[in-house]
C-alpha cells in the first residue's frame, strides 16, 4: 500500500515538532487524504505485519457497543487495555466504574447514543411525536411555574444508517457521529475516527464510505483505523446489497510519534506488496442473495467472521503505545 509510505514521508517532510499530552514529542502535518478503491483490494498495511485479529477484534466491539477493555481483551483485541487502566487523567475520572471501564466511548455512541428531549406538558403534539419516535418520558417536573416533561431514548445511529440504505438510498445524510460533546467527559479518550458518511450508488449497486479523523497515530492507529473502516464498510454493503467501492480517509492531525521513527524509517525502505482482499464468511447473508434485510448481523458478528486472503506482508515490526 504505497499511500501510507506517502504519508509516512508527506508527514516527515511537511510536518513540524509538537509537544502533546502523551508526553512523547510528535512530527504533525495539518491535513491529510487517502482514498482507495475496495474493487482493487483491502487497505491492509504490507511493510509490517498488520495485526488484522486485533483490530478486527476492535471493530467488533465497537459494534456491540462495548465499554469495558475486557470486553475488547474477549474478542481478541488488547489495545484499549492502557487507555483503560494506565492513564493518570481517566484513573482520577469520577465517571470511571471500575477496572477495565473505557465510559461511553465510540460503539456506545455508535449505538445508544443518549438523546433526550424537555417539552413543555400542553404540547401534546410534540409529545406524542417524540413518543412514536420511540422517546420514553422519564420525568416531569415544573419550571417557573410552567409543567415540563423529559423523555430520552438512545439513538442506534449505525442501524439507522442501514434502514435508510435501504429505504431511502438517495439520502445524502447517511451518517454516524462519535462526537457527543456533552459526554466527552465520560470517555477514556474522546473519539479520534468520528465521521463516517455512506454513500450508496443505486445505479453501480455500490457503496462508498467517507471516514474522518480528528487525529492519527500513524505508526500504529493508522493501519486499524484503515482496516476497521474498510470492514464495516464490507459489512454494510454485505447487509444492504451493495459493493464496497470507494473508502476516502480524511485526517485532521497526522502525526508520526517520535517513538515510531525507527519503525516507519524502516517501513520506508520497504517495496508494498499486493493488497490482499477481505472475505466475510457466508453464514453472513448477502442481501442482495437473500433480498431479507437482517440488521441484527451488526450484533451477531463475530471476529472470526472476518479473513484477509493472500495476505503478504514483510517482517513483523511494533512499537509503544503513547498513553
Ligand atoms: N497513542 C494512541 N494511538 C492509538 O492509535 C490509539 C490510542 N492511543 N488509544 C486508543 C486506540 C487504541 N488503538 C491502538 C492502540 C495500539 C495499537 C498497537 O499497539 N498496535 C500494534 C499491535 C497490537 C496487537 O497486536 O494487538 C501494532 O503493531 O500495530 C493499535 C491501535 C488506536 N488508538
Ligand atoms: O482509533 C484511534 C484512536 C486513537 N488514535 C490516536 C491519535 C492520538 O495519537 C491519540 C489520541 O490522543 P488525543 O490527544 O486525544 O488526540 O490516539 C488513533 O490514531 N486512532
Amino acid at each position: 500500500m504505497q499511500q501510507y509510505l506517502d504519508l509516512v514521508q508527506t508527514i516527515l517532510d511537511s510536518g513540524s515538532w509538537q509537544e502533546n499530552r502523551t508526553g512523547v514529542r510528535s512530527i504533525s502535518m495539518p491535513g491529510a487524504m487517502l482514498r482507495f478503491d475496495l474493487q482493487q483490494g483491502f487497505p491492509a498495511i504490507t511493510t509490517r505485519r498488520l495485526a488484522f485479529k486485533s483490530a478486527i477484534g476492535e471493530l467488533v466491539g465497537f459494534l456491540r457497543a462495548s465499554r469495558s477493555a475486557a470486553e475488547f481483551r474477549a474478542l481478541g483485541c488488547k489495545v484499549w487495555d492502557q487507555n483503560a487502566n494506565e492513564n493518570s487523567q481517566w484513573l482520577n475520572n469520577p465517571y470511571r466504574s471500575g477496572a477495565d471501564d473505557l465510559g461511553d466511548i465510540y460503539g456506545v455512541q455508535w449505538r445508544q447514543w443518549p438523546a433526550y428531549k424537555l417539552l413543555d406538558a400542553n404540547n401534546i403534539a410534540q409529545i406524542a411525536d417524540a413518543q412514536q419516535r420511540g422517546f420514553a418520558i422519564i420525568a416531569r417536573y415544573t419550571e417557573n411555574g410552567s409543567e415540563k416533561i423529559l423523555l430520552y431514548k438512545a439513538i442506534d445511529q449505525l442501524r439507522q444508517c442501514l434502514d435508510t440504505i435501504i429505504n431511502n438510498p438517495a439520502d445524502r445524510r447517511i451518517l454516524f457521529h462519535g462526537w457527543n460533546c456533552a459526554e466527552l467527559d465520560q470517555m477514556a479518550l474522546p473519539p479520534c475516527h468520528l465521521l463516517y458518511q455512506f454513500l450508496p450508488n443505486t445505479t453501480r449497486r455500490e457503496i462508498s464510505l467517507c471516514l474522518y479523523i480528528r487525529s492519527n497515530d500513524v505508526g500504529l492507529g493508522t493501519g486499524f483505523n484503515l482496516t476497521e473502516g474498510a470492514a464495516l464498510l464490507h459489512l454494510v454493503g454485505r447487509l444492504t446489497g451493495y459493493t464496497p467501492r470507494w473508502f476516502t480517509y480524511f485526517i485532521g492531525d497526522a502525526h508520526i510519534y517520535e517513538s515510531h521513527l525507527p519503525m516507519l524509517h524502516e517501513q520506508l525502505t520497504r517495496t508494498p506488496m499486493p493488497s490482499p482482499q477481505l472475505q466475510i464468511s457466508e453464514r453472513v447473508p448477502d442481501f442482495r442473495i437473500t433480498g431479507k434485510y437482517e440488521p441484527e448481523w451488526l450484533e451477531k458478528i463475530e471476529p472470526s467472521d472476518f479473513s484477509l486472503l493472500n495476505y503478504q506482508h514483510h517482517a513483523a515490526m511494533t512499537a509503544p503505545m503513547a498513553v
